[in-house]
Formats: C-alpha cells, sequence, structure tokens
C-alpha cells in the first residue's frame, strides 16, 4: 500500500475571552475557520484542566468495568449506549479498534445509565460536563448563526437540551493498547476516516495520546469525495478542537465544510503513540422536530429526525457498497491463486 501523504497545516486557535465584548472578531475568525479546512481549536472556552481531567478519570472508571456489566448498557438505534469493536466505518469496511459510550440529555437516554450504585456519582458528572460542553458549543451557534443571517438564538432553540426531543451526544472513547511487535492488517483503524453528521463536534483528548489526523477537501455534504493528503493534530490537553459536521454543511448550503478524519492505528515505534488512548466527543444534534435547511434552500427542509436517518442510511448504503467491493477483491485473489 502506498504510504500516507501528510502535509502541515495550520489549525485556526480560536480564543472565547471576554466573548460578549469580542462577539463580532470571535464571529470572523469562527466564519473564515469554517469555510476553510472546517477545524478549528478552542482555548479560554470556559472549561478548566481539573473538570476535563474529571471527566476523563470519570471515563477511565466507566471502561474499567467488566464488558458483562457495561453490556447491560449496548449501543441503541437512537444512539446512544456502549459498543465495542462494533462500529463499522464505509472508508474501511473494518471495525473501529476501540470501545465507546454514548450519552444523552433526552428521552433517548431511558434505561441507558448503568444503576447508581454500580458507578456512584457517573451520572450526575457526566451531565455537569455535558452541560460545559452544551455552553460553549452555544456560543459557537450564535456567531454561526449571525455569519448566516439567522436570528442569534436560531441554533440554540434547534439544539435544546431541555427538551426530551434532545439528540445531544458525550460519546466517551477509549482506544486499546496496541502491540509494538503485531504489524497492523490493512484497513485496520483506531477510527476509520469518516465525517460526523452532527452540527459541530468538541473533542477532547489526552495530553501524548496522539492519532487525529484531518484530511479537508470535501465539497458537498452529501458526497463522499474523499482527499489523501493528511494533517496531523497533536493533542493540546486545555485546548478544544472542534470540527464542522455534516448538519452544519448542509444547514450552511455547503458553505461552510464537514471534514474527513481519523485516528490512525500506531505503527511507527519511533513517532506513534502505542498506549491507550482515551477522548471525548460532544457530538451537538438536533431536536427530533427542529426543522432544518439553509439561508439558500440549496436542500429540501428536513427535520432533525429525518437528517439524522438520512445520514445514517446514506452511511449503510455506503458500507454495503465498500462490503462489497472488499468481497469482489477477495473473490479476485482467489480466482488468482486458484
Ligand atoms: O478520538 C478521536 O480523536 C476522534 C473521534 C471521532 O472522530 C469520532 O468519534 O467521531
Ligand atoms: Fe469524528
Amino acid at each position: 500500500m502506498a504510504p500516507t501523504k501528510y502535509a502541515d497545516r495550520t489549525i485556526p486557535k480560536i480564543s472565547l475571552h471576554d466573548f460578549e465584548t469580542r462577539i463580532d472578531e470571535v464571529t470572523k475568525e469562527l466564519i473564515h475557520a469554517a469555510e476553510t479546512d472546517g477545524f478549528f481549536s478552542l482555548i479560554n472556552h470556559g472549561i478548566s484542566l481539573s473538570e476535563i481531567e474529571t471527566m476523563f478519570d470519570t471515563s477511565a472508571s466507566f471502561f474499567s468495568l467488566p464488558d458483562s456489566v457495561k453490556s447491560t448498557v449496548p449501543f441503541s438505534h437512537l444512539n446512544a449506549g456502549w459498543e465495542k469493536n462494533a462500529q463499522i466505518r464505509p472508508s474501511t469496511g473494518q471495525p473501529d479498534q476501540k470501545e465507546s459510550y454514548q450519552m444523552q440529555f433526552g428521552s433517548n437516554m431511558n434505561g441507558m445509565w448503568l444503576p447508581e450504585s454500580t458507578l456512584p456519582g457517573f451520572k450526575s458528572t457526566s451531565l455537569e460536563f455535558m452541560r460545559k460542553a452544551q455552553e460553549v458549543s452555544e456560543k459557537l451557534m450564535i456567531c454561526f448563526a449571525r455569519g448566516l443571517g439567522f436570528e442569534d438564538d436560531y441554533f440554540i432553540k434547534a439544539h435544546d437540551i431541555s427538551r426530551p426531543e434532545s439528540q445531544t451526544v458525550l460519546r466517551l472513547l477509549h482506544y486499546f493498547e496496541v502491540d509494538k511487535s503485531i504489524p497492523v492488517p490493512e484497513g485496520y483503524y483506531r477510527a476509520g476516516a469518516h465525517v460526523d453528521w452532527d452540527f459541530i463536534t468538541l473533542l477532547f483528548q489526552r495530553a501524548g495520546q496522539s492519532g487525529l489526523e484531518i484530511c479537508p477537501g470535501r465539497e458537498a455534504s452529501t458526497s463522499f469525495g474523499l482527499g489523501d493528503v493528511w494533517t496531523k493534530v497533536e493533542p493540546r490537553p486545555r485546548e478544544i478542537v472542534c470540527n464542522i459536521g455534516d448538519l452544519l454543511m448542509s444547514w450552511s448550503d455547503d458553505r461552510f465544510k464537514s471534514t474527513f478524519h481519523r485516528v490512525k492505528t500506531p505503527s511507527d515505534p519511533e513517532v506513534d503513540y502505542f498506549g491507550p488512548r482515551y477522548s471525548m466527543a460532544f457530538f451537538n444534534q438536533p431536536c427530533t422536530d427542529a426543522e432544518i435547511q439553509g439561508p439558500r434552500k440549496k436542500y429540501p427542509m428536513v427535520t432533525g429526525k429525518e437528517f439524522t436517518q438520512a445520514a445514517m442510511n446514506r452511511n449503510f448504503a455506503a458500507l454495503k457498497a465498500k462490503k462489497a467491493e472488499l468481497e469482489g477483491v477477495k473473490a479476485e485473489a482467489s480466482v488468482a491463486v486458484s
């Protein structure tokens, strides 16, 4: 396989200090980042390093439970719960080498929390952290609304976490330690290349636990076009890495870019990190009944529920095509040797 091509790109660093008085400046910076690479990092965002570290410790305590306990809250089609080695990406056709647990604020979470006695304090610590992440997201939502000519609270209302229709998610991720002595099979990634289908994602990473890579170049939220020049995004513990998702790309009539990204499986002992990797992704999802259409009406109006369903269907169709392609390659190889 040809080696991956890398390019250095500068990911804009945007500060949210004195947000109310600097809102015009922040809006300009955010819109520029959204129109170019679709990735940026936030500093002075109001979540302290110790709050982030507490949530990482809480996440580690969840993942250290036996699988038999975690499997009592299995991943559901409502996008909540625990999965292990079960998320297959259309780009690879292989399961991500990870486990994850998704939490929401609304009714999709019914029956998806572990009992308080199993992990005391887990639910309240998680919800508190999710509310903090929501506060940061709402600042970004005001700026994006201004950039697109909507009322300031337009996106905030569509992502109201106090309603049972809320679909916003905090995903805790744990990528397993990798054995340096065993070569990585082709096509395996900690997380295969993908775009997110939310409004915007806030990603929290831990110092030294590298692996995230991005690949800009997508023109339409409905396409699977994937470039081949990647850029590594090194984790900086106080920063939140943000990426535009397909929902905001579509809602901006494809003006803002939802960018492919992945987490590489370590393969080079000289440069890669082989230890366990923990990250947390806060996905801003629209309420099921939110009405979604860009100011220029490039795409027909859909509800939050329909948008999510269409994104899942598109993913599923692409995955089927990838599997057929992989089967075809296998069949050709067996013809060649027989
Ligand atoms: O773990 C990471 O750094 C990225 C996770 C991610 O992209 C996702 O879960 O959608
Ligand atoms: Fe992602």
